[in-house]
């Protein structure tokens, strides 16, 4: 697992070192860093670094002087530098002066290059890139090699709100930072540089395929269609069968044990699953070990009695779509739930608001602290729908999955990602966990079924197996 740590996180573990390392050392290892990754991107470009061209955009902190020592050292590798200094009288003067030891150049203008490297601001970034910086990178034509992350993107919130970088590449430092996740199309290859910090439990964790295969349940020589865990879902309705249809299907794909449907919609789900147990109502469902509630059920009194059913039940539920409005409607149905047992909701950003709001949570630009804001007043782990999906549980864990492609964006693909929800946590797992792995074969799954196209939710019900494939395979 990867983590991220807030920037005034990494500052008080980079004190706290620099405080007992020579002066200028924690920069030369970092500017080194950037300096090989340059070399490893002009050689696989260009076919070689030798003569060939690199533009520093330097600004006018310690990301500047970054920039400025990784200009020196490529200068060793007879690259040619030049940097162009967007506040010139506030350049890092010792990483000026290697720069121009070195051989480097100052210029007024952008110069023809094979690379660009990002050092107009790191850690001390807030808000988009200023107008002078803007206008220099809008007119870059070559790659840019971001130094700690890509400027004009927030460092903790990963928020654009105007001009900012967009990276091929991104070299951090001593921890990764909420961008590097949250706004991850925008850094590009993402290496991280050791500087050897001693780091506190990170803001967030970030799942890999190995953690999310260690996590998946698989089915073992004792196991029967039960003991796997049965998926319950209660979703969809005679007038929008199609959430029904779509949330069962894919815990159909996500489990090899049983799943139950109990709503008005049986019938269509039954004639594309036929291996799915429907009734019509949830008291005569049976028993099950998780409850999928909510897509496509509506908001009205039977949806409402629906769902305290659901949640009377004492087994874990993940609660999505109109599951999440009725929740905010009517927040007596919480007194319904176990205390002890999970609760996942999975709201897309206008359902969180509805919930959030009234108990005064703002969905601001930082969407890991609202969600971990909300799971800590609800007492309930909160999945939060976006181009990157965040999960917090009720005791402050939190977990990030970056999007790959935007394919997932489609009409119904929430739904797809409840069932698989539910196929988890009826198989046990914990909720936070429950809630990562599912987004990360989500995401896989998404990508599977586009395939560099426009896709459909029904493309990605069927691709779950294969992304499971591919992540325990
Ligand atoms: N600490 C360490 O040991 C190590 C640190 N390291 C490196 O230091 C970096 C942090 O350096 P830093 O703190 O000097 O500030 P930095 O990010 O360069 O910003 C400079 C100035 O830019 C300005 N500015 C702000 N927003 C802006 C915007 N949107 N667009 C344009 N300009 C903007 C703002 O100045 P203002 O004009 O507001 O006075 C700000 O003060 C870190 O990211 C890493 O690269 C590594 O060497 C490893 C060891
Ligand atoms: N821009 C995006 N890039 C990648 N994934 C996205 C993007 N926007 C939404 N998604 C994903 O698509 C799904 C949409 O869910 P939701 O909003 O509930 O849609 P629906 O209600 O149509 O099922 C979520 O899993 C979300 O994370
Ligand atoms: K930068």
């Amino acid at each position: 697992m990867r983590s991220a740590w807030s920037t005034h996180r990494i500052r008080e573990a980079e004190e706290r070192v620099l405080a007992v390392t020579p002066d200028g050392a924690l920069m030369r290892r970092a500017a080194w860093g950037i300096a090989r990754q340059a070399l490893a991107m002009l050689r696989e470009r260009t076919g070689g670094v030798a003569g060939r061209r690199v533009l520093l955009l330097v600004g006018a902190g310690n990301n500047g002087g970054d920039a400025l020592w990784a200009g020196a050292f490529l200068r060793k590798r007879a690259v040619a530098v030049d940097a162009l200094l967007l506040a010139p009288e506030r350049a890092h003067a010792e990483g000026l002066a290697a720069l121009r030891s070195a051989g480097g150049r100052v210029v007024q203008a952008p110069t023809r290059a094979d690379l660009a490297v990002d050092g107009i601001v790191g850690l001390s970034a807030r808000g988009p890139l200023r107008p002078a910086a803007a206008e220099v990178v809008a007119r870059l034509d070559a790659p840019v090699l971001a130094v700690d992350l890509p400027s004009g993107v927030d460092p903790d919130t990963g928020a654009v709100d105007g001009p900012a970088v967009t990276a091929a590449a991104t070299v951090t430092f001593g921890g990764c930072k909420p961008v590097h996740f949250l706004a991850a199309e925008r850094c590009g290859a993402l290496t991280l540089v050791d500087l050897g910090l001693d780091l506190p439990d990170p803001d967030f964790g970030v799942l890999d395929r190995a953690d999310v295969a260690a996590a998946w349940p698989l089915p073992g020589a004792d196991d029967d269609k039960y003991t796997q865990g049965v998926v319950g879902i209660t979703a969809g309705s005679s007038t929008y069968p199609g959430a029904a249809v779509l949330a069962t299907g894919s815990a159909v794909r996500a489990t090899s044990g049983m799943v139950r449907y109990a709503g008005s919609a049986a019938e269509e789900v039954n004639r594309r699953y036929p291996e799915v147990v429907v009734t019509g109502s949830v008291g005569d469902a049976g028993r099950v070990q998780a409850w999928v509630a909510g897509p496509g059920m509506g908001t009205g009194h039977p949806a409402r009695d629906v769902l305290r059913a659901v949640l009377e039940q004492g087994v874990p539920v993940c609660v999505d779509a109109d599951g999440i409005t009725l929740l905010a409607k009517h927040p007596e149905l919480w007194d319904a739930r176990d205390p002890g047992v999970p609760v996942l909701l999975t709201p897309h950003d206008r359902e969180f608001a509805r919930v959030a709001e009234p108990r005064g949570i703002e969905l601001g630009a930082d969407r890991v602290a609202a969600a971990k804001a909300l799971a800590a007043e609800l007492g309930a782990t909160v999945l939060l729908k976006g181009h990157a999906t965040v999960v917090a549980g009720p005791d402050g864990r939190a977990l990030v999955n970056p999007a790959r492609s935007h394919w997932l964006a489609t009409a119904g693909s929430g739904d797809v990602l409840s069932g698989v929800v539910g196929a988890l946590l009826a198989a046990g797992l914990d909720p936070v966990l429950a809630g990562g792995a599912a987004a990360f074969v989500h995401v896989r799954a998404g990508e599977l079924a586009a395939a560099g196209a426009p896709t459909s939710a029904s493309k990605v019900v069927d691709a779950v197996p294969d992304a499971i494939r591919d992540v325990v395979g």
